[in-house]
Protein backbone atom coordinates (compact mmCIF):
# COMPACT_ATOMS: atom_id res chain seq x y z
CA UNK A 1 0.00 0.00 0.00
CA UNK A 2 0.86 3.27 -0.92
CA UNK A 3 1.69 5.30 2.66
CA UNK A 4 2.24 8.63 0.94
CA UNK A 5 -0.64 10.85 0.70
CA UNK A 6 -0.50 14.40 -0.88
CA UNK A 7 -1.61 17.21 1.31
CA UNK A 8 -1.74 19.64 -1.85
CA UNK A 9 0.54 22.77 -1.23
CA UNK A 10 1.69 20.98 2.07
CA UNK A 11 3.46 18.40 0.21
CA UNK A 12 3.53 14.76 1.35
CA UNK A 13 2.83 12.91 4.43
CA UNK A 14 3.74 9.37 5.26
CA UNK A 15 0.89 7.87 6.89
CA UNK A 16 2.85 4.58 7.64
CA UNK A 17 1.41 1.36 8.15
CA UNK A 18 -0.82 0.82 11.43
CA UNK A 19 0.48 -2.68 13.13
CA UNK A 20 -2.19 -4.32 15.51
CA UNK A 21 -0.93 -3.53 18.95
CA UNK A 22 -0.62 -7.41 19.62
CA UNK A 23 2.31 -7.42 16.99
CA UNK A 24 4.08 -3.79 18.58
CA UNK A 25 7.09 -4.86 20.48
CA UNK A 26 6.99 -2.83 24.22
CA UNK A 27 9.39 0.09 23.99
CA UNK A 28 11.57 0.59 27.20
CA UNK A 29 11.01 3.86 28.53
CA UNK A 30 13.01 6.24 30.83
CA UNK A 31 11.11 9.05 33.05
CA UNK A 32 12.81 12.24 34.19
CA UNK A 33 11.51 13.46 37.71
CA UNK A 34 12.04 16.09 40.21
CA UNK A 35 9.28 16.06 42.08
CA UNK A 36 5.88 14.14 43.41
CA UNK A 37 5.65 12.30 39.92
CA UNK A 38 1.80 12.31 39.90
CA UNK A 39 2.55 12.61 36.14
CA UNK A 40 5.06 9.34 36.46
CA UNK A 41 2.75 7.58 38.60
CA UNK A 42 -0.11 8.15 35.12
CA UNK A 43 1.92 6.37 33.02
CA UNK A 44 3.32 3.95 34.94
CA UNK A 45 0.11 2.91 35.56
CA UNK A 46 -1.23 3.11 32.37
CA UNK A 47 1.97 0.31 31.45
CA UNK A 48 0.59 -1.86 33.69
CA UNK A 49 -3.15 -1.98 32.07
CA UNK A 50 -2.20 -1.87 28.54
CA UNK A 51 -3.12 1.43 27.54
CA UNK A 52 0.46 2.27 27.31
CA UNK A 53 2.93 -0.52 25.09
CA UNK A 54 5.90 0.39 26.89
CA UNK A 55 7.79 -0.38 30.36
CA UNK A 56 9.17 2.22 32.36
CA UNK A 57 12.86 0.85 32.79
CA UNK A 58 14.79 3.59 35.38
CA UNK A 59 13.67 6.92 36.54
CA UNK A 60 15.73 9.81 36.37
CA UNK A 61 15.92 12.86 39.17
CA UNK A 62 18.07 15.08 40.39
CA UNK A 63 16.36 14.80 43.82
CA UNK A 64 16.65 11.60 45.43
CA UNK A 65 14.34 11.83 47.93
CA UNK A 66 11.29 13.19 46.27
CA UNK A 67 8.00 11.67 45.59
CA UNK A 68 8.55 10.22 42.12
CA UNK A 69 12.01 8.50 43.40
CA UNK A 70 10.03 7.09 46.88
CA UNK A 71 7.45 5.62 44.35
CA UNK A 72 9.86 4.57 41.99
CA UNK A 73 11.32 2.40 44.51
CA UNK A 74 8.28 1.22 46.11
CA UNK A 75 7.67 -0.52 42.45
CA UNK A 76 11.06 -1.75 41.93
CA UNK A 77 12.31 0.38 39.55
CA UNK A 78 16.07 1.80 39.49
CA UNK A 79 16.72 5.21 40.33
CA UNK A 80 19.57 7.44 39.08
CA UNK A 81 20.03 10.66 40.00
CA UNK A 82 21.44 12.84 37.31
CA UNK A 83 23.11 15.42 37.31
CA UNK A 84 26.08 14.77 39.59
CA UNK A 85 25.88 17.18 42.91
CA UNK A 86 28.87 18.60 43.74
CA UNK A 87 30.40 17.22 46.86
CA UNK A 88 27.78 14.04 46.36
CA UNK A 89 29.54 10.30 45.50
CA UNK A 90 25.96 10.00 44.02
CA UNK A 91 25.19 11.17 40.26
CA UNK A 92 25.92 10.59 37.09
CA UNK A 93 27.62 12.54 34.39
CA UNK A 94 25.64 13.35 31.13
CA UNK A 95 27.80 11.02 29.30
CA UNK A 96 27.76 8.08 32.22
CA UNK A 97 24.01 8.99 31.86
CA UNK A 98 23.68 7.90 28.09
CA UNK A 99 26.07 4.67 28.49
CA UNK A 100 23.56 4.00 31.26
CA UNK A 101 20.36 4.46 29.74
CA UNK A 102 22.10 2.29 26.52
CA UNK A 103 22.31 -0.38 28.48
CA UNK A 104 19.04 -0.17 29.95
CA UNK A 105 17.98 -0.65 25.55
CA UNK A 106 15.70 2.47 26.33
CA UNK A 107 14.00 4.02 23.59
CA UNK A 108 12.31 6.97 24.96
CA UNK A 109 13.16 9.45 27.73
CA UNK A 110 10.02 11.28 28.82
CA UNK A 111 10.45 14.81 31.46
CA UNK A 112 7.57 15.07 34.02
CA UNK A 113 8.59 18.09 36.25
CA UNK A 114 12.04 17.67 36.09
CA UNK A 115 13.63 20.79 36.61
CA UNK A 116 17.41 20.70 35.37
CA UNK A 117 18.36 20.92 32.25
CA UNK A 118 18.69 18.21 30.01
CA UNK A 119 22.28 18.28 28.06
CA UNK A 120 23.15 18.24 24.75
CA UNK A 121 24.87 15.06 24.93
CA UNK A 122 21.98 13.63 25.58
CA UNK A 123 19.40 15.25 23.15
CA UNK A 124 22.14 13.75 20.76
CA UNK A 125 22.23 10.27 21.79
CA UNK A 126 18.14 10.37 21.65
CA UNK A 127 17.19 12.18 18.36
CA UNK A 128 13.22 13.11 18.35
CA UNK A 129 13.07 10.73 21.21
CA UNK A 130 13.19 12.81 24.43
CA UNK A 131 9.57 14.38 25.59
CA UNK A 132 8.19 16.81 28.09
CA UNK A 133 5.37 17.89 29.30
CA UNK A 134 4.68 21.84 30.23
CA UNK A 135 1.79 23.28 32.43
CA UNK A 136 0.91 26.23 29.55
CA UNK A 137 -0.25 26.58 26.21
CA UNK A 138 3.53 26.82 24.76
CA UNK A 139 5.36 29.13 23.46
CA UNK A 140 3.24 31.17 26.27
CA UNK A 141 4.75 31.10 29.84
CA UNK A 142 7.82 28.87 28.66
CA UNK A 143 11.08 29.13 29.48
CA UNK A 144 14.06 29.49 32.02
CA UNK A 145 12.09 30.23 35.67
CA UNK A 146 8.78 28.90 34.10
CA UNK A 147 8.23 25.74 35.81
CA UNK A 148 5.47 24.78 38.48
CA UNK A 149 3.49 26.84 40.57
CA UNK A 150 5.61 29.93 38.88
CA UNK A 151 4.05 28.78 35.76
CA UNK A 152 0.56 29.30 37.25
CA UNK A 153 0.87 32.15 39.07
CA UNK A 154 1.93 34.03 35.89
CA UNK A 155 -0.92 32.62 33.89
CA UNK A 156 -3.60 34.16 36.91
CA UNK A 157 -1.60 37.47 37.00
CA UNK A 158 -1.83 37.94 33.69
CA UNK A 159 -5.58 37.92 32.78
CA UNK A 160 -5.30 35.04 30.41
CA UNK A 161 -8.24 33.55 29.92
CA UNK A 162 -7.16 30.14 28.77
CA UNK A 163 -4.33 27.74 29.67
CA UNK A 164 -3.25 24.17 29.89
CA UNK A 165 -0.93 21.62 29.07
CA UNK A 166 2.05 21.06 26.07
CA UNK A 167 3.75 17.96 25.30
CA UNK A 168 6.39 18.97 23.23
CA UNK A 169 10.26 17.26 21.81
CA UNK A 170 12.92 18.62 23.53
CA UNK A 171 15.86 20.46 22.22
CA UNK A 172 18.46 22.49 23.82
CA UNK A 173 16.85 25.21 25.59
CA UNK A 174 14.35 25.55 27.77
CA UNK A 175 10.40 24.82 26.48
CA UNK A 176 11.56 25.26 22.24
CA UNK A 177 11.18 22.29 20.93
CA UNK A 178 8.66 21.26 18.32
CA UNK A 179 5.27 20.59 19.98
CA UNK A 180 3.36 17.89 19.47
CA UNK A 181 0.32 17.87 21.94
CA UNK A 182 -1.61 20.64 23.41
CA UNK A 183 -5.26 20.06 25.55
CA UNK A 184 -6.64 23.61 26.14
CA UNK A 185 -7.86 24.73 29.67
CA UNK A 186 -10.07 27.54 31.10
CA UNK A 187 -8.81 29.91 33.44
CA UNK A 188 -11.99 30.89 35.80
CA UNK A 189 -12.44 34.52 37.14
CA UNK A 190 -11.29 33.93 40.81
CA UNK A 191 -8.86 31.38 40.17
CA UNK A 192 -5.84 31.09 42.62
CA UNK A 193 -2.60 29.56 41.03
CA UNK A 194 -3.53 26.08 43.02
CA UNK A 195 -6.76 25.67 41.33
CA UNK A 196 -5.52 26.19 38.16
CA UNK A 197 -2.89 24.10 38.90
CA UNK A 198 -5.00 20.99 39.92
CA UNK A 199 -6.93 21.42 36.61
CA UNK A 200 -4.20 21.77 34.34
CA UNK A 201 -2.63 18.67 36.21
CA UNK A 202 -5.80 16.93 35.87
CA UNK A 203 -5.63 17.16 31.96
CA UNK A 204 -1.38 16.70 31.70
CA UNK A 205 -2.22 13.29 33.12
CA UNK A 206 -4.61 12.30 30.53
CA UNK A 207 -2.67 13.79 27.43
CA UNK A 208 0.82 12.22 28.41
CA UNK A 209 -0.50 9.05 28.55
CA UNK A 210 -2.60 9.50 25.33
CA UNK A 211 0.70 10.92 24.03
CA UNK A 212 3.23 7.86 25.27
CA UNK A 213 0.71 5.26 23.93
CA UNK A 214 1.28 6.64 20.00
CA UNK A 215 4.91 7.12 20.68
CA UNK A 216 5.13 3.31 22.34
CA UNK A 217 2.90 2.28 19.01
CA UNK A 218 5.35 4.58 16.37
CA UNK A 219 2.15 6.66 15.11
CA UNK A 220 4.07 9.69 15.19
CA UNK A 221 4.24 11.41 11.86
CA UNK A 222 6.52 13.97 10.50
CA UNK A 223 5.28 16.58 8.52
CA UNK A 224 7.47 17.80 5.75
CA UNK A 225 7.61 21.13 7.61
CA UNK A 226 9.07 19.29 10.53
CA UNK A 227 5.51 19.46 12.47
CA UNK A 228 5.13 16.49 14.46
CA UNK A 229 1.71 14.56 14.57
CA UNK A 230 -0.41 11.77 16.16
CA UNK A 231 -2.02 9.65 14.36
CA UNK A 232 -5.24 8.03 15.71
CA UNK A 233 -5.50 4.50 16.18
CA UNK A 234 -7.81 4.13 13.41
CA UNK A 235 -6.95 6.04 9.69
CA UNK A 236 -9.31 6.38 6.70
CA UNK A 237 -8.17 8.54 4.50
CA UNK A 238 -10.38 9.51 1.28
CA UNK A 239 -8.36 10.59 -1.75
CA UNK A 240 -10.46 10.66 -4.94
CA UNK A 241 -8.48 10.21 -7.72
CA UNK A 242 -8.60 9.62 -11.42
CA UNK A 243 -8.53 6.06 -11.59
CA UNK A 244 -9.55 5.37 -7.98
CA UNK A 245 -10.82 6.29 -4.99
CA UNK A 246 -8.69 5.16 -1.94
CA UNK A 247 -10.60 5.49 1.59
CA UNK A 248 -8.58 6.84 4.46
CA UNK A 249 -9.62 9.64 6.88
CA UNK A 250 -6.25 10.96 8.84
CA UNK A 251 -7.39 11.81 12.15
CA UNK A 252 -5.34 13.56 14.79
CA UNK A 253 -4.53 14.77 18.46
CA UNK A 254 -4.45 18.09 19.15
N1 LIG B 1 17.21 20.84 27.13
C1 LIG B 1 16.02 20.91 27.77
N2 LIG B 1 15.95 20.56 29.08
C2 LIG B 1 14.75 20.63 29.73
C3 LIG B 1 13.60 21.08 29.06
C4 LIG B 1 13.71 21.44 27.67
O1 LIG B 1 12.71 21.83 27.01
N3 LIG B 1 14.94 21.34 27.08
N4 LIG B 1 12.38 21.20 29.74
C5 LIG B 1 12.52 21.27 31.19
C6 LIG B 1 11.22 21.30 31.92
N5 LIG B 1 10.83 22.71 32.09
C7 LIG B 1 9.69 23.12 31.50
O2 LIG B 1 8.89 22.37 30.93
C8 LIG B 1 11.63 23.61 32.84
C9 LIG B 1 12.27 23.14 33.99
C10 LIG B 1 13.06 24.01 34.74
C11 LIG B 1 13.21 25.34 34.36
C12 LIG B 1 14.10 26.25 35.16
O3 LIG B 1 14.06 27.44 34.99
N6 LIG B 1 14.90 25.63 36.04
C13 LIG B 1 15.77 26.43 36.97
C14 LIG B 1 16.31 25.54 38.09
C15 LIG B 1 15.16 25.05 38.97
C16 LIG B 1 15.68 24.23 40.14
O4 LIG B 1 16.81 23.71 40.06
O5 LIG B 1 14.89 24.07 41.11
C17 LIG B 1 16.96 27.00 36.19
O6 LIG B 1 17.43 26.37 35.22
O7 LIG B 1 17.42 28.04 36.65
C18 LIG B 1 12.55 25.81 33.25
C19 LIG B 1 11.75 24.95 32.48
C20 LIG B 1 13.40 20.17 31.72
N7 LIG B 1 14.68 20.23 31.02
N1 LIG C 1 8.46 23.45 33.29
C1 LIG C 1 8.35 22.12 33.82
C2 LIG C 1 7.13 22.03 34.71
O1 LIG C 1 6.72 23.01 35.31
N2 LIG C 1 6.57 20.82 34.75
C3 LIG C 1 5.39 20.63 35.55
O2 LIG C 1 5.76 20.14 36.83
C4 LIG C 1 4.63 19.42 37.35
C5 LIG C 1 5.15 18.10 37.85
O3 LIG C 1 4.12 17.47 38.55
P1 LIG C 1 4.28 15.90 38.91
O4 LIG C 1 5.65 15.75 39.53
O5 LIG C 1 3.13 15.64 39.85
O6 LIG C 1 4.15 15.13 37.61
C6 LIG C 1 3.64 19.23 36.18
O7 LIG C 1 2.57 20.15 36.27
C7 LIG C 1 4.49 19.55 34.97
O8 LIG C 1 3.76 20.07 33.88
Amino acid sequence: MNNFVKLGSKGSLDVGEDKPVSEIRKKNLAVFVSGGGSNFRSIYEASLNGSVQGDIAVLVTNKPECGGAEFAREKGIPVLICPKLKDEKEGLSAEDLVVTLRSYSIHFILLAGYLKLIPVELIRAFPKSILNIHPSLLPSFGGKGYYGMKVHKAVVASGARYSGATIHFVDEQYDTGRILAQRVVPVLAFDTPEELAARVLHEEHKLYVEVVSALCEDRIIWRDDGVPLIKSKKTLLIIPSRLTLHSVSLHYLL
